[in-house]
């Protein structure tokens, strides 16, 4: 079985990528801390990270690198790329403070994963609508309790629900259909 090294400290993501991905591929957490560029577009920011950290690696493996945030319409986009510092400073509950008030709660969760095998690199992105909401759930990870899509919050959803609804689930969707094309 080949290997993919997935750069990320968020084992959450590993998780959901094994499901799209584990036929094929052993998927690995692998440890580097590449230099996120300044930019409002996630795939520019996942295919940099990636190239960087395909560039630094000791061998001649796979890198994907996930870049993800969620949206809020009425916040103009906000937190958006920067969702991660905003989880690490304020945390997820006084993004629902900020979000209460807000008539309108709708938002996304968007998502891009970038490839690169060295010669060539893609990018795949996917998003889901929902609505910001008190915190409900304990499963997941990151915004997942405060975003609620049809009824249920990601956080109350298994891994393979969410996977299948989710920003991610679908951009890794479009990935797994790219390399298995490739292989043919
Ligand atoms: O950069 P890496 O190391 O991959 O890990 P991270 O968790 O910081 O990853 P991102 O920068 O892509 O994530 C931005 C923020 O969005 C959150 N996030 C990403 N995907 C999510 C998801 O599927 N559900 C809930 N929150 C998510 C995540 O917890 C961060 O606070």
């Amino acid at each position: 079985m080949r290997t993919l090294r997935f750069v990320t400290t968020n084992p959450g993501k590993v998780r959901e990528a094994e499901q799209y991905l584990s036929d094929v591929y052993d998927v690995t957490q692998h440890d580097y801390d590449y230099a996120e560029i300044q930019s409002d577009e996630l795939a520019d920011i996942a295919a940099r990270g990636a190239e960087d950290a395909y560039e630094a690696q000791d061998a001649d493996v796979p890198i994907i690198v996930d870049d993800a945030g969620l949206f809020v319409r009425a916040l103009d986009g906000f937190p958006g790329p920067y969702s991660s510092y905003v989880e690490d400073t304020l945390g997820i509950e006084r993004v629902w403070d900020l979000a209460e008030d807000l008539e309108d709660r709708r938002g996304a969760f968007r998502c891009t994963v970038a490839y690169t095998d060295g010669d060539v690199t893609e990018t795949f992105s996917g998003a889901v609508q929902g609505t910001v909401v008190a915190p409900r759930g304990d499963g997941g990870f990151g915004y997942d309790p405060i975003f609620e899509h049809d009824g249920e919050t990601f956080a109350e959803m298994d891994t393979e629900r969410k996977n299948a609804l989710s920003h991610r689930g679908r951009a890794l969707a479009k990935l797994a259909d790219w390399l298995a094309e490739r292989e043919n």
